[in-house]
């Protein structure tokens, strides 16, 4: 049974995973065998002893410490992924405008992610709610510090994958573009029309092509979750029209875009959806309303002293959702189909694949490329 399990693990993981979670192992078993010597001390002191171990009492609790002190020097993501206590849901926030944290997590800390790609927008506040695992990324950093068109969407990503996302929600500020969604409301987007201008949008490339479906951009599980989570005052669907900026759109700009069919409209969505979706990571995107953008007549047209006007407001209501959904889901995550996208998306070659990319691809596409 055992030699089963740990032939599917050692066939199945990426070997760094596997090597990295050895450690951990092994740690562990060192510092119970050291601890082990020194209750059979007390318990049987009579018992052969066919090896000696000198200084049991100085050497066994060093033995204990000095392991300690390297688990603690491993990847962080290593100790998470093996002190976790799995309900199979790590759900990952990205906090746009107005979200820089989220209230309820238990034990949480935040923790440098490190990705091939640079570094994320900041450090990951990460921790647990009931049986959930959470992380929390602020996307423009603490303080804001990083403009919609600056933000490395790529690390953002990697880094959340890399510390065992499963499931990734999406909080935005958002203008809307139709009468309907007043400020204070939040839409459940489920499309978008990307006009943003010279962002990098993939991991793949020259050396590793791949080509994934975003007909359905948005994972419709977790948007139905987030959807039921936030109760009163919520649009279930939208089309989100995502811009460059970061200066606000012109007047003819947002009535071409109602003309589209869009609802809301904000600079930061594209190419995280994307880069998400490429990760194979469910993503869900709730758009806070903060303004009428600047399509109404006889209207002034959108600020930051208006957006910032909304934006409290939006946060409370948004922690409260956040807090919801996490007491709120299902006891057990089921696979999702997005888990696996990269096995139909693929399309280079195993023997003509660039093994620097390949590398660098270890997070998000580990699975598919092992
Ligand atoms: C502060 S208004 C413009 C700013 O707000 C939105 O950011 P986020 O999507 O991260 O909430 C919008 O996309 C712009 O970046
Ligand atoms: N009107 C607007 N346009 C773009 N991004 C926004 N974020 C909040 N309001 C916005």
């Amino acid at each position: 049974m055992t030699a089963v399990f740990v032939a599917a693990i050692a066939g199945l993981a990426p070997l760094d995973v596997i090597a990295s979670l050895a450690n951990a192992g092994t740690l562990c078993a060192f510092v119970a065998v050291a601890a082990c010597v020194l209750v059979l001390r007390r318990r049987d002191p009579a018992a052969r002893r066919p090896f000696r171990t000198p200084l049991a009492w100085v050497v066994a609790p060093l033995a204990i410490l000095g392991c300690c002190y390297l688990f603690t020097s491993l990847q962080v993501v290593t100790q998470i992924a093996f002190l976790d206590r799995v309900s199979g849901w790590h759900i990952g926030i990205i906090g746009g405008s107005g979200l820089y944290d989220v209230a309820g997590i238990e034990d949480g800390r935040w923790v440098e992610v490190a990705t091939p790609w640079g570094p994320p927008s900041d450090a990951i506040f990460t921790g647990r709610v009931g049986a959930a695992r959470v992380s929390f990324l602020p996307r423009h950093g603490r303080g804001h510090r990083i403009s919609p068109d600056a933000l490395n969407a790529r690390a953002n990503i990697d880094a959340l994958k890399r510390l065992g996302v499963t499931d990734v929600l999406a909080v935005s500020s958002v203008g809307s573009l139709v009468e309907e969604r007043p400020p204070g409301s939040f839409t459940i987007v489920d499309q978008f029309i990307d006009r943003t201008k010279g962002r990098v949008s993939s991991f793949f490339g020259t050396g590793c092509v791949a080509h994934v479906s975003m007909a359905d951009p948005v994972c419709p599980r977790l948007s139905a979750l987030v959807a039921d989570a936030a109760g009163e005052g919520v649009d279930r669907g939208g089309t989100y029209l995502a811009m460059e900026g970061p200066q606000f759109s012109t007047r003819a700009e947002s009535l071409l875009y109602r003309q589209w069919g869009c609802h809301v409209i904000g600079m930061t969505a594209m190419p995280e959806a994307k880069l998400a979706r490429e990760a194979e990571l469910p993503y869900a995107l709730v758009g806070m309303v903060t303004d009428y953008d600047c399509w109404r007549e006889d209207e002034a047209a959108v600020d930051v002293t208006q957006v910032l006007a909304q934006l409290s407001a939006n946060a409370a209501k948004a922690r409260s959702m956040v807090l919801a959904l996490l007491r709120g889901l299902p006891a057990e995550r089921a696979a999702s189909p997005i888990d696996t996208c990269l096995d139909a998306a693929i399309i280079t070659a195993k023997g003509a694949r660039d093994p620097a990319l390949v590398a660098k691809l270890d997070a998000v596409a580990g699975r598919a490329l092992a």
